[in-house]
């Protein structure tokens, strides 16, 4: 009798490592485990990191970043993916020419900038960059409120500035955005969404008092890639994100001594098969 072999869907993501094993590139990879898709990815950059903070980093070199998109342009069948950090103008130049090259399906891009405890992760110099040639891009933006504030020059304090600037970060070629409200003053946490036919909605959940919240934004956009290559649609990928990602906040794990990882297994521990987030 012949053996069923399982096909996933297989999805990329293009960013930097944490050593910690909490953000960056093993964020994304424990979400795609954790939501039925087979995770590549182009790592731009290395990170010395754990839960305190960023203490070392280097940028790949461009050649090696080329090599990476080539040999997965080659062999798989990438029906998604993501970026996150990518560290300099020219890493996001060689981003941007890779992912014109190649059809890798819908682009999410999570203008990464800063680090947690405060770290840069983006030049000051390649936010320009990001604005003008990796945005035009993206099939979802995913910022948080201080990366929408220092693309678009708006300040975000109540809702009418969430929306006055999701569309401003339309009008600069983002075909849908989602503004995440982590960084908040509040109980609760609303995210905003600005899809592309101009439907809207916010989605908000009670605020989780923890400081495991490691790798939020990571989670949130990698499980929004990994439903986009299940097929489903962008409105039910970003709700299903945002029910992940929340189910990873709140169900803590004890790691390290700082800003904690979150909780990939949550929604297994939860009892929720990975179809009913
Ligand atoms: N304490 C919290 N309780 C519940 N939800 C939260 C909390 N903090 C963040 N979130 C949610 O997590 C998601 C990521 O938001 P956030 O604004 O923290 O992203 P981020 O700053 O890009 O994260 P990071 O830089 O750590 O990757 C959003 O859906 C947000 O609403
Ligand atoms: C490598 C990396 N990417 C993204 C973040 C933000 O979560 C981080 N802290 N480190």
């Amino acid at each position: 009798m012949s053996k069923t072999i399982n096909s996933f869907p297989e999805v990329l993501t293009i960013a930097g490592t944490d050593s910690g094993g909490g953000a960056g590139i093993m964020a994304d990879l424990k979400t795609f485990q954790a939501r039925h898709v087979f995770g590549t990815a182009v790592v731009v950059a290395v990170t010395a990191q754990n839960t305190l903070d960023v203490q070392a980093s280097k940028l790949m070199p461009q050649s090696l970043i080329n090599a990476q998109f080539a040999a997965i342009a080659e062999d798989f069948q990438i029906r998604a993916c993501k970026t996150g950090m990518l560290g300099n103008s020219n890493r996001v130049r060689a981003v941007v020419q890779n992912l014109k090259k190649y059809n890798f399906g819908p682009i999410i891009v999570d203008p990464v900038m800063i680090a947690k405890g405060g770290t840069a992760l983006l030049s000051e110099e390649a936010i320009v960059t990001v604005k003008r040639e990796l945005l035009p891009l993206a099939t979802l933006i995913t910022p948080n409120i201080p990366e929408a504030e220092k693309l678009t020059g708006q300040h975000i304090e109540n809702k009418v500035d969430f929306q006055k600037t999701a569309r401003i970060l339309q009008n600069l070629g983002a075909q849908n955005v989602l503004i995440k409200g982590g960084h908040q003053n509040s109980d609760t946490v609303s995210d905003y969404v600005l899809l592309a036919n101009q439907t809207h909605f916010w989605l908000t959940k009670p605020r989780t008092h923890t400081n495991c919240t490691h790798g939020t934004g990571d989670t949130i956009s990698a499980c929004i890639t990994a439903e986009l290559a299940h097929g489903a649609d962008l409105a039910t990928a970003i709700r299903c994100g945002k029910n992940y990602v929340t189910a990873t906040i709140e169900h803590p794990i004890q790691v390290g001594h700082g800003h904690g990882p979150l909780n990939h297994w949550a929604a297994q521990k939860e009892g929720l098969a990975y179809e009913k987030i």
